[in-house]
């Protein structure tokens, strides 16, 4: 089932939650709606379930318009942050529930029910549980069967906002590992909202990076993390350090150092920035004229990476690198020394910033 949003506008009193917001998600994909709190992403969820109506806009599933459907009518499957399952109910009741509460001419028979029940049980690998109750599982198994009870009605489309929000960082990380072969397993057309850069970019096929009600960049996870469009873009996936820079026709001038940008072939003498990773960062023991003298403040060895925190030695700016540990160790230096650093990837951006 695919989705096409088109020009969705939504407003609470004077706030404009969305702003004319254009969407397309493909069938069988797992797209994230990614972006900082306030960011209109589960108003844009709900809309799309139909919780929620637009001020003005059109949601089409598989092109067909389907703005004026009652919620019920959509076939959308839901999983909150709090999906509270029933608690008086075993495991097996709370995932069949979908199926007893249909109208009697559609509801399966008891037995094609107890065969379904079974086999979302083993999908989401709790077949074991069936017989307890919520208060007798961990919160990543309820949200597990939150999703296998979400399944049970065959849903067309999946909506999951923030599914894992409430669970400590091990199990998120287990859980969205799980739901990426899970949806690699059943191909249901899937959104997902979190503001966790790291999870939409492990978990997506597509991720949609909004802010302010609005659509800063649309892309697969490679697209948005490598080429990102624009300076909030680069801030909100991931680390990120900022270099002055001037642009002149097509080439940038960081400290000494100049490296081509070929989209700002138009520019004249303006003022850039230059957007450079951690771990896009070379870290010599000798000076060269572009290189970039730093003193070493910080270095903190994590697992099989070396950060380093350095203050450039011309206007004290802190710039993060981060290197692997035997590159590191091979260059000998502590913590104090003087060393030179050269950005192998940047992209600049011009302006002031953000
Ligand atoms: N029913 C409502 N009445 C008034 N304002 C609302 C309502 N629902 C949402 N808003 C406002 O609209 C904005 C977008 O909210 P939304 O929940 O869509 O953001 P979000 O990106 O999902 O954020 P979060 O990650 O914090 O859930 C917020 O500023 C919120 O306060």
């Amino acid at each position: 089932m695919s989705i096409r949003i088109e020009g969705i506008q939504k407003r609470f009193g004077d706030f404009i939650a969305l702003d004319n917001l254009d969407l397309s998600i493909r069938s069988g994909e797992l797209t994230a709606l990614l972006g900082p709190s306030g960011s209109g992403k589960t108003t844009l969820l709900r809309i799309i379930a139909g919780l929620e109506q637009a001020d003005s806009g059109r949601v089409h599933f598989n092109e067909q318009d389907i703005t004026g459907q009652h919620v019920s009518e959509r076939g959308v499957g839901f999983v909150f942050q709090h999906y509270a399952l029933f608690k008086h109910m075993t495991v097996f009741d709370n995932v069949a529930y979908g199926l007893t509460v249909k109208p009697k001419k559609l509801r399966p028979t008891k037995a094609e029910i107890d065969k379904k029940v079974r086999e979302l049980l083993e999908l989401v690998q709790l077949g074991w549980t069936a017989e307890r109750y919520p208060a007798q599982l961990s919160g990543g198994q309820r949200q597990r069967i939150a999703l296998a009870r979400a399944l049970a009605v065959e849903p067309k489309v999946l909506l999951l906002d923030e599914p894992f929000g409430a669970l400590d960082a091990k199990v998120r990380a287990e859980l969205r590992r799980w739901l990426r072969r899970l949806h690699d397993e059943i191909h249901i057309t899937s959104v997902f909202v979190t503001h966790d850069q790291e999870e939409a970019l492990e978990v997506a096929d597509r991720i949609v990076v909004m802010n302010k009600g609005r659509i800063e960049q649309e892309g697969s996870p490679d697209e948005v993390y490598d080429k990102p469009a624009n300076p909030f873009v680069y801030e909100f996936l991931g680390n990120v350090n900022l270099f002055r820079a001037r642009v002149q026709q097509g080439k940038s001038r960081i400290g000494t150092e100049e490296v081509p940008s070929p989209e700002h072939s138009q520019a004249e003498e303006q003022q850039g920035f230059a957007y450079v990773r951690p771990h896009e960062i070379d870290v010599f023991t000798e000076a060269h004229s572009d290189r970039i003298a730093v003193t070493l403040d910080l270095i903190t060895l994590v697992g099989p990476s070396a950060r380093l925190e350095v203050l450039r030695t011309d206007d004290q700016q802190l710039i993060h690198i981060e290197l692997p540990k035997e590159h590191f160790k091979a260059l000998n230096l502590q913590q104090g020394d003087t060393a030179w650093i050269k950005p192998r990837y940047s992209q600049v951006f011009l302006g002031e910033g953000i």
